[in-house]
């Protein structure tokens, strides 16, 4: 990050910004906001701003109020999010009438993968609904998707939409032209991971599932909605996590995947973060969010890492592979922080933690 961390003080933003709970004072990152009116208007200044935030931070705020696009999709996140209250507010076995064992389609039980705390595995459960089987109608979609189709495929189409936006403006400012132009690796029609995924903290009582552990996003542009505490960055300034403070209604937050880095010549920066509960350890209340996962087609190669040649298909998949390992395997391996350490510093790797 370009900038240093800052404290927030609760009380003096507690009108325009959800406070911390409890109210207690936390270092919080400063990040950018962009206009998707503008961008969208292609305001020369408001495209070299997108730039920089995505070659210095990789995260920013994006302000929808602006635009019909934006405000249709903040009224379909309503939406969604008193979806999500019914659906995972019903009894596991439920839930798992929707579990496909895929990493693209349906529900994924708690615990699946690693937490944030050594020796822990994750506290969020999640449904995911492709974009590719939205489009098609697909029988396969979770049954209660198929009851509320038109919310998903409004929620999708837009996020698509506004994802594809950033991703023209970020190849104009970029000066790529013709097949070098990031669109070209995300062609409608192409097989694809895109996905939505709606995720869920529950609270628990557990010490053996915690959080949402530190990594970098696999694809290439990451839309973010979610009004509760519990997200955070690492500074490579403040060598520390920080917060990142949910905003009032109005805005989602966006982020830069590997995918887009790569794709990029590693110009841009693949932002490392991960979820703890905000307060005591463990999870006390219901967490929501929202993820739009922006990815390219699955026969788009690019260099990993490592240097090696891979799909974006491989890279996804043995991510994924990657993020149900134990700690001491992630560690050693460049894999879950998408190569950022070089970039980060070394002490993500010792007080990740
Ligand atoms: O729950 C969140 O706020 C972030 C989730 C996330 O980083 C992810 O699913 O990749
Ligand atoms: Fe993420």
């Amino acid at each position: 990050m370009s900038a240093a961390a800052v404290a927030t003080t609760p009380a003096a933003s507690a009108a325009a910004w959800p406070a911390f709970p409890g109210g207690k004072e936390v270092t919080v990152a400063p990040l950018a906001t962009v206009d998707l009116g503008r961008l969208i208007a292609k305001d020369v200044a408001e495209v070299a701003k997108l730039l920089d935030v995505c070659k210095t931070h990789g995260f920013f705020y994006l302000d929808l109020q602006t635009c019909e696009p934006g405000r249709q999709i903040l009224e379909a996140e309503q939406g969604l999010l008193r979806f999500m209250e019914r659906f995972f507010g019903q009894p596991l076995d439920v839930k798992m009438l929707e579990d496909r064992k895929s990493h693209t389609h349906g529900f994924k039980p708690v615990g699946t993968f690693s937490g944030t705390k050594n020796g822990t595995r994750d506290c969020y459960e999640t449904l995911k609904v492709s974009r590719a089987e939205m489009v098609e109608k697909s029988p396969k979609l979770p049954e209660d998707v198929k009851k509320q189709e038109q919310l998903f495929d409004t929620f999708i189409s837009l996020s698509h939409l506004i994802t594809q936006t950033l991703l023209e403006r970020l190849s104009d400012a970029l000066g790529l032209a013709g097949p070098a132009r990031l669109e070209q690796f995300h062609r409608d029609g192409e097989d694809t991971n895109t996905t939505l995924v709606m995720l869920h903290y529950p609270p628990s009582d557990s010490d053996d599932t915690i959080g949402h552990n530190k990594h970098t996003d696999i694809g290439s542009i990451t839309l973010l909605f979610s009004e509760q505490w519990g997200l955070q960055v690492w500074s490579p300034e403040t060598d520390s996590w920080a917060f990142i403070q949910p905003r009032p209604r109005g805005h989602a937050t966006i982020n830069v995947g590997d995918s887009l880095r790569f794709l990029s010549q590693k110009q841009l920066y693949s932002c490392l973060h991960r979820v703890i509960p905000p307060v005591g350890g463990r999870q006390s209340e219901d967490r929501y969010s929202i993820a739009y996962f922006l990815r390219p087609e699955n026969n788009a190669v690019y260099e990993d890492p490592t240097g090696k040649k891979v799909t974006a298909r491989e890279w996804h998949d043995n991510k994924y592979v990657m993020f149900g390992e134990p700690h001491v395997k992630q560690e050693a391996s460049p894999m879950l922080t998408g190569g950022m350490e070089p970039i980060l510093g070394s002490r993500t790797i010792e007080v990740a933690n």
